[in-house]
This record gives structure tokens, C-alpha cells and sequence, in this order.
């Protein structure tokens, strides 16, 4: 009998993947293609939605025909996607209006002030388990109402949607063109309420977004419709938001179970069951999945640039042509690195929620070259994430032993050793870093009977494992020179400058 497989989409901020996994859990072949990404303001990230829907076809259609695939041989379709990234597009057309704006884009600053100057911060925080920031989609949805000629107008004849990219996934490449999304995705619009499970009208007032944009809500199990390849239709299953997908892929079912995801941005996810868990120290609180008509919870720590930052010394700086090549340059270094580089180019997240903030490097001399800032990039991932899972162990009131990694930088090897050491905590990595597409066909797999929990828990294998080799005094050392940069990095626009700019 010809093997059988599932396939996962994995949407994501700089490229559109798509995965054959077998049912063993073994990644059979995988597609990727980059797309622009376009800068056209400083602070504003879009893309094209159209390129976003071509790319995604391009690579399942290549992955398809190279590996010779019978449709029959695909039991199930998984979506996974970069999250809070919005689309609103005409539903008699099919059209966006304005393209993509992506979660890295701070351009709402001003919109998040005025929310928070309604008194709405304590109503978010507690109904949609967020903070009020631009990340989020609810204000970028409000900005292309208000500055897209004629779109306010439209949006309130009914005649206008908004997705994520997952509902614009759903709606340009399944057959039936539903417009819908999961729970996970829902929750990162801070237009969802996570305790009722549904819209938030107090917020859609709020924001002036009618309420007849929002797509249905379903859970991350469930049929999303059918995707035909080579004539066949073949069911959606599963969807999540890439960071729960990637808990889901990690087997992290348990309440109390963490994982951290270097990708574009860096996420930290912890389970919390059932319940709903509200931070004290500058976590956000969301969906992880819903599935057998239960919502699980989780606590996030979101870092806005991660491998960002090294793409940025690729592409900007033109240190190296190969994001890999970071890890040799950074081990040129023989000597302590007395730089920092604080990369907020899009402000920062957890735990600082700074949208003012701005990059910087401190502490350069006269000799400063090359190594010494690709090394401070590197480690700026692994500071960042040693602010997380030290808020998220307040939070949790619990000690993690070890640290669960997967993502396109956690392949670096200097980064993890620096993140093992500089956490003291022992940093897992498994045989394959696309948990992110193994959770997304983990979820579809579910849904379709192919696999319990217990079995996609067995899927994984570890590869290495990172043992903390600093001492406490240099720990203590680095890590207090990052505290230091980052508070001079802090506030470093005033609020005038950041005030929205028009079309
Ligand atoms: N060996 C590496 N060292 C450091 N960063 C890396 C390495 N490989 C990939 N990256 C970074 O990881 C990111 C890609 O990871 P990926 O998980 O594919 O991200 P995304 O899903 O956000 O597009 C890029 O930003 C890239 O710069
Ligand atoms: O595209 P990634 O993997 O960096 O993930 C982006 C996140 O979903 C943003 O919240």
C-alpha cells in the first residue's frame, strides 16, 4: 500500500511552507518560498495579500508534484499561520482593500492611546487576556476603515470582512469560501472574549468596527473545508495561530508544560489547562486550542524580533548571505563581548509592552566589528527570553527545569548554549524544529481519528540537549548589562512622533 500522509501549511511572517508529514510523525518533504516584505513607513510592516495566497499555492502545488503524490495518499489538511497579521477584503469581490498589516507593525500607536485614555484598559486586559498594543489586529482593522478611501462607508453597507491569515487562507483556497476562524486565532484580534467565547461588542463599539466583518469561530478541530488538490478535495481539519500550534506540536498538553518558538519574533507559550491564568508580570493570556468542546489556556511572553534581528544583519547590514553563517562569526569572538544590541525595531513586547521603544547598540569601541554584533544580536534573543520565563515563573509561582525549543533560529548552536547558560536551565531541542507545521498536522490528525495525544506526545525525539556551563557571577553579569540597555532603549519616541500617519 502507498504511504499515506497529512499535509500542513505553515503560513508564516517571511515565508509560506508547506509540509508532507507521514503517520509516524517524520517530515516527508517540505517547500518554502519567501515573500516581500514591505517597509513603507518606519514602523509599518505589510504584505502583499495576494502574494501571501500565490506563495502558499505555489509550494503546495511543488511539494505535490515532486514527491509524486496521489491526492489519495492525503488523508488531512492542517493550517498553521502567522498571527494578529489582518486582511480586510470586499465579500462580493474577493478583494483586499489595503494589503496585509502585519503584527510586527506599530503604526496604531496613537489609536492604542486613545483606547486607553477611554478607560479600556482593565475591560481588555480582563476580557480578551490582552494588553491594548498595536501587535494586537483589533486597531489596525479600525486604521484601514479610517484611512482606506471609501471603506467605512463599505464596511457599514455590510459589504466588507476581516481575517487573519488563516480566514484568508480558508476563504481563497478551500472550495466552499467560508469565512471563518479557530479559537486561537480569535484571540489575538483584542476584539475576542475569551471567558464567553465569543465577539466582544463593547470592543467592536469601541473600535467603530461593525460587527458584521468578524468570521465565524470554530474550534481548532473541526472542518474548515476542503482544499482540492489534483482534483480531490481534501479536508481542512485543523487550524491554530503558529505559536499554539507549535505547543501543540511540542506534545505540551499538560497544564504547566512551556515551550519557546525562535522564529521571525520569539514566543514563549505555557499551558494552563483549563483554566484562565492572568499575569502580574506582563504576560497576555490566550487560547491555546479548542477541541473536544473544551478550552485550554495559556500564558504567553511575546518578543516582537528574534530572528528578525539576524535577517536585519543579513539583509540590512549585509554582515552574511545565510542566516546560519551567524553562528560561526559569533564563535570568532575569543574575548568577553562587552556589546548589547537592543533590537526593538517594532517597539517591545512581554514584559515591557514599550511601544516607544527603538533599537540600539550599546558599548561599542573602537575595535567593534562584525562578531562582536552579530554576537550581541544572538544573545539579545536569549536575554529577551530569560525576561519571559522569569515573568512567566512568578506568574506559574513554579520553577521550569528545562526549556523546550523549536523554530528556524533555535538551529543555531552558540544561541542555545548562550540561552541554556545564561537561563541556567537546561534547553531541549528535538530532532525536527518545525513543531509549528508538526502541530498544525498533529491538530488535523486529531480531529480525523489518525492519532491520539498520547501518540502525537511519542512523535517527538530529542536531538540535543543545551547544559548551562556559566557561572553565576558572569551570569549575573550579562544579564544585568542587558537590564541596563534596555531601560536606555525605553521611550526612546515620544508620543507626538508616533502619532498616525495617513495614507
Ligand atoms: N542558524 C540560524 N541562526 C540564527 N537565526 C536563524 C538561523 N536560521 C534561521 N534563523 C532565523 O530564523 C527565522 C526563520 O525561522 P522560521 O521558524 O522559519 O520563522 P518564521 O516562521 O517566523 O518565518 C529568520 O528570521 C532567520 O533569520
Ligand atoms: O511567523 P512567526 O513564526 O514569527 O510567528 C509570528 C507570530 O504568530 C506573531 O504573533
Amino acid at each position: 500500500m502507498k504511504q499515506e500522509y497529512i499535509v500542513a501549511l505553515d503560513q508564516g511572517t517571511t515565508s509560506s511552507r508547506a509540509l508532507l508529514v507521514d503517520l509516524n510523525g517524520r517530515i516527508a518533504g517540505m517547500k518554502q518560498k519567501e515573500f516581500k516584505q514591505y517597509f513603507p513607513e518606519p514602523g509599518w510592516v505589510e504584505h502583499d495579500p495576494e502574494e501571501i495566497i500565490s506563495s502558499q499555492i505555489e509550494v503546495l502545488k511543488d511539494l505535490i508534484s515532486d514527491r509524486q503524490i496521489h491526492p489519495d495518499q492525503i488523508k488531512t489538511i492542517g493550517i498553521t499561520n502567522q498571527r494578529e497579521t489582518v486582511v480586510v477584503w470586499n465579500k462580493l469581490t474577493g478583494k483586499p482593500i489595503y494589503n496585509a498589516i502585519v503584527w510586527q507593525d506599530s503604526r496604531t500607536a496613537s489609536i492604542c492611546e486613545s483606547l486607553k485614555n477611554q478607560g479600556l484598559s482593565d475591560y481588555v486586559s480582563e476580557n480578551t487576556g490582552l494588553l491594548i498594543d498595536s501587535y494586537f489586529s483589533g486597531t489596525k482593522i479600525r486604521w484601514i476603515l479610517d484611512n482606506v478611501e471609501g471603506a467605512r462607508e463599505e464596511a457599514e453597507a455590510g459589504n466588507l470582512c476581516f481575517g487573519t491569515i488563516d480566514t484568508w487562507l480558508i476563504q481563497r483556497l478551500t472550495i466552499q469560501q467560508q469565512h471563518l476562524t479557530d479559537l486561537t486565532n480569535a484571540s489575538r484580534t483584542m476584539l475576542f472574549n475569551i471567558r464567553d467565547l465569543c465577539w466582544d461588542s463593547k470592543l467592536f463599539e469601541a473600535l467603530e468596527i461593525p460587527k458584521s466583518m468578524a468570521p465565524e469561530v470554530l474550534p481548532s478541530a473541526a472542518h474548515f473545508g476542503d482544499i482540492e488538490i489534483d482534483g480531490k478535495p481534501i479536508p481542512v481539519m485543523g487550524i491554530a495561530g503558529d505559536q499554539q500550534a507549535a505547543l501543540f506540536g511540542q506534545g505540551c498538553f499538560t497544564a504547566g508544560e512551556a515551550k519557546n518558538t525562535y522564529g521571525t519574533g520569539c514566543f514563549m507559550l505555557m499551558n494552563t489547562g483549563k483554566k484562565i491564568k492572568r499575569s502580574k508580570n506582563g504576560l497576555i493570556t490566550t487560547i491555546a486550542w479548542g477541541l473536544d468542546n473544551e478550552v485550554y489556556y495559556a500564558l504567553e511572553g511575546s518578543i516582537f524580533v528574534a530572528g528578525a534581528a539576524v535577517q536585519w544583519l543579513r539583509d540590512e547590514l549585509k554582515f552574511f548571505e545565510d542566516a546560519a553563517e551567524s553562528e560561526p562569526i559569533a564563535l570568532e569572538l575569543k574575548k568577553e563581548n562587552p556589546v548589547y544590541v537592543v533590537p526593538a525595531f517594532a517597539g517591545l513586547g512581554a514584559p515591557y509592552w514599550d511601544m516607544y521603544a527603538r533599537g540600539a547598540i550599546f558599548g561599542l569601541t573602537r575595535d567593534t566589528g562584525i562578531p562582536h554584533i552579530t554576537r550581541a544580536t544572538l544573545d539579545s534573543l536569549a536575554y529577551q527570553t530569560r525576561d519571559i520565563l522569569d515573568a512567566m515563573q512568578k506568574d506559574a509561582q513554579t520553577e521550569l527545569t528545562e526549556l523546550k525549543v523549536d523554530g528556524g533560529a533555535s538551529s543555531n548552536n552558540y544561541l542555545m548554549q548562550f540561552q541554556a547558560d545564561i537561563l541556567n536551565n537546561e534547553v531541549i531541542r528535538h530532532q525536527s524544529v518545525e513543531s509549528t507545521a508538526l502541530g498544525a498536522a498533529s491538530l488535523a490528525a486529531y480531529a480525523s481519528g489518525i492519532w491520539t495525544l498520547e501518540e502525537i506526545r511519542e512523535l517527538k525525539t530529542i536531538e540535543r540537549v543545551f547544559t548551562p556551563n556559566m557561572s553565576h557571577e558572569q551570569r549575573s553579569k550579562r544579564y544585568t548589562g542587558w537590564k541596563k540597555a534596555v531601560g536606555r532603549s525605553r521611550q526612546w519616541l515620544e508620543e507626538h512622533e508616533n502619532a498616525d500617519k495617513k495614507l
